[in-house]
């Protein structure tokens, strides 16, 4: 049961990276950060995702791979790579 879609979750970063407050949102206080941070959560997440897949179970590997997908898009808005620029690559 989904809490929402790839693409309803961009939406939702894009507004709050224009209009969310660092102190109580995480995307607006990464993207204030910049990429070299959300560069470093990304891969960060990515070992976490390879560690839950080879040691954990599949719910715990799911979780781990939101993690992963959220700081994607995070790393996507603040670079201004829209969902259709990475959709061309597939
Ligand atoms: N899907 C996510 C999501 N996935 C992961 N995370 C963040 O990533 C963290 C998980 O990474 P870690 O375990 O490394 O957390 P941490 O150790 O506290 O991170 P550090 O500060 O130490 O780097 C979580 O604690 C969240 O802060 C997310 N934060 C937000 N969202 C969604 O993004 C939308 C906007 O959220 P806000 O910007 O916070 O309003 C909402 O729909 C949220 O549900």
């Amino acid at each position: 049961m989904a809490n929402k879609t790839f693409e309803q979750l961009f939406a939702e970063l894009q507004h709050k990276a224009a209009t969310g407050d660092p102190r109580t949102s995480r995307t607006a206080e990464l993207v204030s950060q910049g990429v070299h941070a959300i560069g470093k959560k990304v891969v960060e997440e990515a070992a976490e995702v390879w560690m839950a897949a080879e040691h954990e179970g599949e719910e715990r590997t799911a979780e781990e791979i939101s993690q992963l997908l959220y700081h994607l898009q995070v790393l996507m808005t603040a670079r201004g790579i829209s969902l259709d620029d990475v959709y061309a690559h597939l």
